[in-house]
């Protein structure tokens, strides 16, 4: 299970913010390797606040791991001949770390084994990089003579639709019936660069694609928008931004909003701290609104039915020989792409890896 983690404890804030700043995958800086280290000591003070505030670190692990149990098990009742199934957990920048789960992988003897991201909507700079540190632990021998395959994306799947479905139903729930129609869903994904857009890269209209999904299973019964959240640094990223979004719904006298977070199935800083702090806080007092957060995914059950599924459905079609190692999608690069990893590391996933 990929993804980038977080802070377990609030101690762990600045070395989470290092990896994060060294992560050439996600931004390239200037003399990254002297740079990144002093952005992450200056931000660290910000940021680990944020953590307190939200329960003294971030909740990721432990929601990973309980979504991972539960797809296993599944897994082994939905499909039997590649029993016993185990979730193993790999964070880009947080323990457990791609080295420490392959150390476990190592102990337990592993030949086989699913890339499966835990992010919902392809883009380079999460899945893309998550997957090539995996790649450089392959060629390196860390993680040496597995046969890999690699479930990629899965922003559109009736099972996640339905769990984000239902969540924006009991959000909608607290509404007062006669107003319930007008309110508008928000759905809030976190920004990315647009430079990176401009490259080609995949998430954005990924992330387009489960918001029609989910308004489709709901039948259109509300007014909806994307918007984008986390804008960090002075150069352009996608918008409109949430905060932005919310006092202009609220001018129009539009003030009944859920707020829905549609791209990290757990959560963490921002559905906890910016979106229920900063931005319901404020539009709730200043603005006069009134605003839901659709819950996270975190131990829906949908969710986890609808990971073991997806894990059950690729590895019947992979052991039937009816699909590659890897996706055809996953195959092409961003049109704009110069980073040579991103290349060899597809071939490598192509071949099954080993
Ligand atoms: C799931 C979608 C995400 C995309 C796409 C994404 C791209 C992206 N992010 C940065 C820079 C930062 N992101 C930071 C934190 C952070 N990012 C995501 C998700 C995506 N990022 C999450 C969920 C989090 C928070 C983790 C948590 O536990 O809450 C940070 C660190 C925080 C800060 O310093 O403000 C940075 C920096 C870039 C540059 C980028 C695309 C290129
Ligand atoms: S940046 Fe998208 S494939 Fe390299
Ligand atoms: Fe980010």
């Amino acid at each position: 299970m990929l993804n980038m983690g977080g802070p377990s404890t609030v101690p762990e804030t600045h070395d989470f913010l290092k990896s994060l700043f060294l992560d050439r995958d996600l931004m390239q800086l200037p003399f990254q390797s002297l740079l990144a280290p002093w952005i992450a000591r200056r931000r660290s003070p910000m940021i680990e606040q944020q953590y307190e505030a939200i329960g003294g670190g971030s909740p990721i692990l432990r929601w990973t791991e309980h979504q991972g149990a539960g797809m296993a098990a599944l897994l082994d009742e939905l499909h039997p001949t590649t029993a016993p199934h185990k979730a193993y957990i790999a964070f880009r920048y947080a323990r457990p770390l791609t080295d420490e789960c392959a150390t476990r992988m190592r102990a337990d003897g592993v030949k086989r084994a699913v890339a499966f991201t835990q992010y919902p909507q392809y883009s380079c700079s999460t899945t893309g990089s998550s997957l090539n540190e995996l790649y450089r632990k392959g060629i390196d021998g860390t993680l040496s003579g597995i046969e890999w395959s690699v479930i990629d994306r899965w922003g559109t799947h009736p099972g996640f639709i339905e769990a984000v479905a239902q969540n924006v139903e009991r959000a909608l729930q607290k509404f007062n019936p006669s107003v319930r129609s007008d309110t508008v869903l928000l759905f809030s994904a976190h920004s990315l660069p647009m430079s990176v857009v401009n490259r080609g890269d995949p998430y954005v209209s990924e992330v387009a694609g489960t918001v029609q999904a989910v308004m489709q299973r709901l039948g259109y019964s509300n007014p909806w928008r994307l918007v984008w959240q986390s804008q960090v640094g002075p150069r352009p990223w996608m918008g409109p931004k949430t905060d932005a979004a919310l006092k202009g719904l609220a001018k129009l006298g539009r003030k009944r909003v859920v707020l829905v977070p549609i791209a990290f199935t757990s959560d963490h800083i921002e559905t906890l701290f910016e979106l229920d702090h900063e931005y319901c806080a404020e539009a709730r007092e200043s603005l006069g609104m009134e605003v839901q957060r659709a819950e996270s995914l975190n131990d829906s059950p949908v969710f986890i039915r609808a990971l073991a599924d997806m894990a059950a459905q690729h590895l019947k079609d992979y052991s039937a020989g009816k699909i590659s190692p890897t996706s055809v999608q996953m195959g092409l690069r961003c049109p704009g792409c110069e980073n040579a990893t991103c290349g060899k590391q597809k071939a490598w996933f192509a071949k099954g890896g080993e």
